[in-house]
């Protein structure tokens, strides 16, 4: 019988379907200025808030109605629904991933046409789809290409971002503002790899240099995002390598992955796979060595802690920076409000 708690009525959990293979490749350390000052909350606010106003693209929308949104919000979050065939019962968790990995492509610090985010649409291009942190994705693209075809004024950046958003709300996580208005660009604008983050790398300073110096977030902010993030889903031996899940409950939004941090013994797992951390108890739990990162590191724990005991507050800084997340280095025009968009469950659909 399966360990795995039900989201809810309509996720069960299923095994592992087979995902695309994963790509082979080198990796490089990220562009981590040793001695920079890293800052610890959102109060000191890390350097995209003020942020090279240059460094960014203009979004420009044709469909502003809010209205016009929520019908293709409604439209994926049925698909969502109604496909509870794939790994452990939802989509949600892949198309999360495919959100992240889209936006976390930014540098904040790359003035070219390959300064990344989620802006351009530039994973429908092979070439950034053999990006070796972007095995397995395609599946996720595969998912949402139909409201591409139905809705072709929108663009691929506006739908893999919208596709997160509907999946953290629908898998029972707080509201993210969400506001449209991203143009395709063409393969010349595909972002470099190894910005995406490497899971091998154990050491914490690894994680700022990608969340902080290129991405701008806050120690608290990177922590928060991870966390939450990887509440969510599983990995896959044949997309990343790594294997298995991070919680009891991984197509729902929840703080558990604070919790299990803390709160279990991890172990490096026996076996011939990359090095990962697995519960002692019931050796069916997860932790990537970057994971492994926010426990040593004094001043990551302190916010696991913090998140640990306040789900509240958990929820609450994660739709604020993971709305920030998607939206690096686009500039939106004043007249394109945020928008927040109502759940299947809330419109009685
Ligand atoms: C240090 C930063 C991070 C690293 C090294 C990392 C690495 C990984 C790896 C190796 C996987 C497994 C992929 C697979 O085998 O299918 C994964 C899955 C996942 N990650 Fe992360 N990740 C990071 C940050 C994030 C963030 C910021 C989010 C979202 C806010 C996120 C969301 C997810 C989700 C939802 C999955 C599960 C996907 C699925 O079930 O198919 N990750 N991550």
């Amino acid at each position: 019988m399966s360990t795995f708690a039900k989201a809810s009525s309509k996720f069960n959990y299923k095994p592992l379907l087979a995902l695309a293979a994963a790509a082979a490749g080198g990796y490089g350390y990220v562009n981590y200025k040793k001695g920079a000052p890293a800052p610890q909350s959102p109060k000191n606010p890390a350097p995209a808030a003020s942020l090279l106003a240059t460094n960014v693209r203009e979004a420009t929308t044709s469909v502003s109605s809010f209205e016009k949104y929520q019908q293709i919000y409604n439209d994926i979050a049925k698909k969502l629904i109604d496909e509870d065939d794939y790994d452990d019962g939802s989509y949600g968790p892949i198309l999360v991933r495919l959100a992240w990995h889209c936006s976390g492509t930014y540098d904040q610090n790359d003035p070219s046409k390959n300064k990344g985010g989620s802006y351009a649409g530039t994973m429908r291009f092979q070439k950034e789809q053999d990006d070796p942190e972007n095995a397995g994705l395609k599946t996720a693209q595969d998912f949402l290409e139909p409201f591409k075809t139905k809705y072709p004024e929108l663009s691929y950046g506006d739908l893999w971002t919208l596709g997160g958003v509907v999946s953290i709300q629908e898998l029972g996580g707080p509201k993210i503002k969400w506001r449209p208005g991203r143009k395709e660009l063409g393969l010349d604008a595909v972002p470099p790899y190894h910005r995406l983050p490497h899971a091998p790398e154990e050491e914490p300073d690894y994680v700022r240099s990608v969340f902080h110096n290129r991405l701008g977030f806050t120690d608290q902010e990177m922590v928060c995002l991870i966390g939450v993030g990887h509440a969510l889903g599983r990995c896959h031996t044949n997309a990343s390598g790594f294997d298995g899940p991070w919680t009891f409950s991984p197509t729902m939004v929840t703080n558990d992955f604070f919790k299990l941090l803390l709160d279990e013994d991890w172990k490096v797992r026996d076996w011939n796979g990359p090095k990962q951390y697995t519960d002692s108890k019931t050796k069916s739990l997860m932790m990537l060595p970057t994971d492994m990162a926010l426990k040593t590191d004094s001043k990551f724990r302190e916010y696991v802690e913090l998140y640990a005991k306040d789900e509240e507050k958990c929820m609450k800084d994660f739709a604020d920076v993971f709305s920030r997340l998607l939206e690096l280095g686009i500039k939106f025009p004043d007249s394109t409000k945020p928008m927040v968009f109502k759940t299947l469950e809330e419109q009685d659909q």
